[in-house]
């Protein structure tokens, strides 16, 4: 790890004719970290990544990555990033293998293209046409197609969109892997429970600005937040659980009927965030 944020931006702008796609935007990720970005559709997630990315231009703003201006890098910077887009390049007549190793020869330190393709696990596929894949598999593939360089900085835009469940928890389980290896990561995604599992901090994202920027646990007041106590006959939000239960149990003479205890899960906090915002 180093000091220097492996992603700077500061008062980040874009607008496409009338819309304004990101509207001053301010954020931070640490080297080694690995960052959430959530938001509602049209939000900005997708213009921002692709502006770190060197792939779209801005049109004010400061932004470092590696710490270099994305608008003006060389191969050598291009050799450090890994990218996953929401729409994967035209590769249909390649097999899987092909596909990988082509873009694996763009990296210098690149993992073996078999590797990448177990990775995530599309080894069954690896001699298959692109064209024949599934949906789910072509996502596969475009993470393969991401990892293959061993980046240091990860970019991954709605990476598990079209993945089932066992596909999403392989797929964590990569991320966690290439994280703890260092590989700084920043992702948008749609599934609440995928930033919970991954992130160290998710940074919430309405009409192109940060609304809110903190740990899973933290975020908008959660780990504060009262826990509601719910049994047959009644619901009381408390800061003292387990006092509560303690007078239930004595109203009942044991076992309190119903009995559930929760704390806000991130869904609802990031619905209270997204609706106090709008
Ligand atoms: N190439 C483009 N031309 C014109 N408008 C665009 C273009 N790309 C994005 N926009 C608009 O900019 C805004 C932000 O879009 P962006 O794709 O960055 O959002 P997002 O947060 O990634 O959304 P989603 O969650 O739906 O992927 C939207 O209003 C969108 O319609």
């Amino acid at each position: 790890m180093t000091d220097t944020p492996a992603v700077r931006i500061r008062g980040l702008r874009k607008t496409y004719g009338d819309t304004v796609a990101v509207a001053g935007l301010d954020l931070d990720v640490a080297d080694g970290e690995v960052v959430a970005l959530l938001g509602p559709n049209g939000a900005g997630k997708t213009t921002t990544i692709e502006i770190l990315e060197g792939h779209r231009d801005r049109d004010a703003g400061e932004v470092s990555v590696l710490g270099h201006d994305p608008a003006r890098t060389d191969l050598d910077w291009r050799a450090q990033i890994g990218i996953v887009t929401q729409d994967g390049g035209d590769l249909l007549e390649l097999t899987v293998r092909e596909a990988v190793g082509h873009f694996a020869h763009y990296y210098p330190r690149h993992r073996d293209p078999d590797q990448a393709i177990d990775l995530v696990g599309l080894t069954e596929k690896a001699t298959e046409r692109v064209r024949t894949l599934s949906g789910g598999q072509r996502r596969r593939l475009d993470v393969a197609i991401g990892v293959v360089g061993r980046p240091r900085l990860l970019f991954l835009d709605e990476p598990t969109t079209g993945f089932d469940p066992q596909a999403r928890r392989q797929f964590w389980a990569l991320i966690r892997r290439l994280a703890d290896e260092g590989c700084t990561i920043l992702l948008s995604t749609h599934y609440l429970e995928e930033a919970e599992a991954l992130a160290d901090r998710v940074a919430v994202i309405m009409g192109g600005r940060i609304v809110a920027d903190a740990t899973p646990a933290t975020l908008g007041g959660r780990a504060t937040a009262r826990t509601v106590v719910r049994w047959a006959d009644g619901r009381q939000e408390t800061d003292d659980p387990a006092g509560l239960i303690a007078t239930l149990t004595r109203r009942y003479g044991g076992t309190v009927p119903g009995l559930t205890v929760s704390r806000p899960s991130l869904e609802d906090i990031y619905l209270d965030l997204i609706g106090d915002a709008s």
